[in-house]
């Protein structure tokens, strides 16, 4: 199936989400996020302001500001699809200027280089198992991700699960996928389905 035809059915199926199922599977994957040894060893992650029905990461930045961890979020350029990420220390440094989303007002927050940040946690609406996304179409974490080193992993509803999404060059994949009922490991998944393959042939 095409790209845009899982994305809109996705949308759809996310918008039948109850309000209690989206906050019990928030703080179920929110959890689960906050016992990961990636997690555990960063100091700076990068991640994005949700908007429903993302899995809300507002009680998850307030978790990491409690342990002590920096927090970055992006700013989009629209012409370039270029991304710059700025550490916030309260959700007072957000503005709305792009499309709906919040994002970190230049003036009063710090930009952060690429390498700086060690834990990437990238949004999306469909996966795999392997890592494999459908972001909003907007290409900007394909860019972002094309020179990134540090560890990417995705937070999603195990409805956003499919058995394969359609993958163009540009794709990367994320290391681990975190949903409210398991912690998928693509990386190593990644491996397996490359050593089937090769023992196929
Ligand atoms: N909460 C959250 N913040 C995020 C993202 C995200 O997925 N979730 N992003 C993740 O990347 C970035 C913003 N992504 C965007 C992706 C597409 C479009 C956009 O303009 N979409 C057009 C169609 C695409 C086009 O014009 O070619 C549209 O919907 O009309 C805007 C922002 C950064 N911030
Ligand atoms: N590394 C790249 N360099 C240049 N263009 C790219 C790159 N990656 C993706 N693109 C372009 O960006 C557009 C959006 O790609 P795609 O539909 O895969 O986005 P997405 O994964 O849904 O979005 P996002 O990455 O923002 O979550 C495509 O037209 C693609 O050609």
């Amino acid at each position: 199936m095409h790209k845009k035809t899982l994305r809109q059915d996705m949308k759809a199926k996310l918008a039948g989400m109850s309000g209690a199922e989206y906050d019990a599977y928030s703080l179920e994957i929110q959890q689960r996020l906050l016992k990961d040894s990636s997690i555990k060893k960063a100091s700076l992650i990068g991640l994005t302001i949700s908007a429903f029905p993302e899995v809300n990461t507002m009680p998850l930045i307030e978790k990491l500001w409690a342990q002590g961890k920096r927090v970055a979020v992006p700013k989009c350029e629209p012409k370039t699809r270029a991304m710059i990420f700025y550490e916030i220390t309260s959700f007072d440094q957000l503005e709305t200027v792009y499309m709906q989303l919040k994002e970190p007002i230049p003036t009063l927050t710090k930009a952060v280089s690429k390498e700086e940040i060690e834990c990437l946690i990238v949004p999306g609406v469909v996966f795999d198992e392997l890592g494999y996304r459908i972001g909003f179409g907007g290409g900007y974490y394909d860019r972002y991700l094309a020179n990134y080193n540090g560890i990417c992993i995705t937070l999603a509803f195990a409805l956003q699960l499919v058995h394969k999404v359609p993958t163009d060059k540009f794709d990367l994949p994320v290391h681990k996928i975190i949903t409210e009922t398991a912690v998928i490991d693509c990386h190593r998944n990644r491996k397996e389905s490359y050593a089937v393959d090769e023992n196929s042939i």
